[in-house]
């Protein structure tokens, strides 16, 4: 178990995602009015939902701060009162992709004590464009000179114009994109689907036009979203591949550390986020973040995150796989690493 500062210890609240709790870093406790806004998440139509959860449609709001918390926030941390730090445009942006493992990066990124997060996406740069760049700074937490600022919002990844308004944002942002098994992503994507609506077409209708001809239905967005390549081509017009770097989704759950480890280092962070503040939870199937000793609490990600992936056919799992191979090799070429889905 990881020590931690009497300061940290004061600072933690908790975040209710599903029937668990998310540990809630100390920007909540330092930022209590800023916190609130952030568990709003805009909907498709832009408008603000009051009091949702930064990980999941699920949740109820934050507790409020007990007295010994309040009293520790105004008088201990220097970050405490709200005229400290700037709400400014993110530095770094988690973009996709959908399904990938976007949402445990974000968690624990954020542990790290120079990042600050937007909790809930955002869509700026796909749905709420027109709301100009003002909305969106003031969507972000107050950060001091020395953090970051990130958010995520997955669907950035496939959003054509998405590259373009980032660039224009800054052409220096930082791009995180984490990727996983193409057929994996697909299965996941449409067992969260179905979930929300069971009276959907089987995942085999679906993914093919004509499956005995071997026609991939690639207009379906399940399917489409895993042609990468595809779509790191339009990003590659306005940013330098420098600037991107890729989490493996599957090393992200065998070694959270490590791949933690290289998004520090991409960042420019100190590796603050170590193996010390993971665990294997056997009962979730993943890792969780170890909980601060102060706490009973579970720290694992919600229940949407690592659900029972409905049963495919094999065959279709191998017509996708032959399907998906050319596109994974040109995405390895292309951004110099072998992610090993084939
Ligand atoms: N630590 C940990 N805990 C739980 N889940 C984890 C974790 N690390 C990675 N994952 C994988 O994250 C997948 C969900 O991806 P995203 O967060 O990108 O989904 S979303 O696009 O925001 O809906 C989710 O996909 P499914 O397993 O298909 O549900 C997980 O496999």
């Amino acid at each position: 178990m990881q020590s931690q500062t009497t300061e940290e210890h004061r600072c933690v609240l908790f975040q209710y995602v599903g029937s668990k709790k998310l540990l809630q870093k100390s920007h909540y406790c330092t930022f209590p009015a800023e916190g609130k806004q952030l568990q709003d998440e805009p909907t498709k139509e832009g408008q603000i939902r009051r009091g949702k959860s930064l990980a999941s449609n699920q949740s109820k709001p934050s507790r409020s701060l007990s007295a010994p918390l309040r009293n520790a926030r105004s008088s201990n941390n220097k970050t405490a009162s709200p005229k400290y730090g700037k709400k400014k445009l993110p530095k770094a942006l988690i973009v996709g992709v959908k399904k990938g493992g976007t949402r445990a990066v974000l968690e624990f990124i954020r542990i790290h004590p120079d990042v600050r997060a937007v909790g809930t996406e955002p869509h700026f740069f796909d749905r709420n464009y027109d709301r100009g760049l003002d909305w969106y700074r003031g969507l972000m937490p107050r950060t001091l000179d020395s953090q970051i600022t990130m958010e995520k919002t997955p669907s950035y990844f496939v959003t054509r114009e998405a590259p373009r308004r980032i660039s224009s944002m800054s052409p220096d942002t930082k791009l995180i994109v984490v990727v996983r098994n193409p057929v994996t992503r697909a299965i996941s994507d449409y067992t969260q689907t179905l979930s929300k609506r069971p009276d959907i077409p089987s995942f085999e209708e679906l993914a093919f036009k004509n499956r005995s001809l071997g026609q991939v239905n690639t207009s379906w967005n399940a399917i489409r979203i895993g042609m990468y390549t595809l779509h790191l081509e339009n990003w590659l017009q306005y940013f330098r591949l420098s600037q991107f770097h890729f989490v493996s989704g599957e090393r992200l759950i065998t070694d959270p550390a490590g791949e933690l480890g290289r998004v520090q280092d991409f960042l420019g962070l100190k590796r603050v986020v170590t193996d010390k503040h993971f665990y294997f939870n056997k009962t979730k199937g993943f890792p969780c973040l170890k909980k601060p000793e102060s706490s009973a609490s579970p720290r694992c990600l919600g229940k949407s995150k690592g659900r029972t992936h409905v049963q495919i056919d094999r065959d279709v799992i191998e017509q996708l796989r032959d399907f998906y191979r050319p596109f994974n090799i040109r995405f390895y070429e292309t951004v110099g690493q072998d992610f090993r889905w084939d």
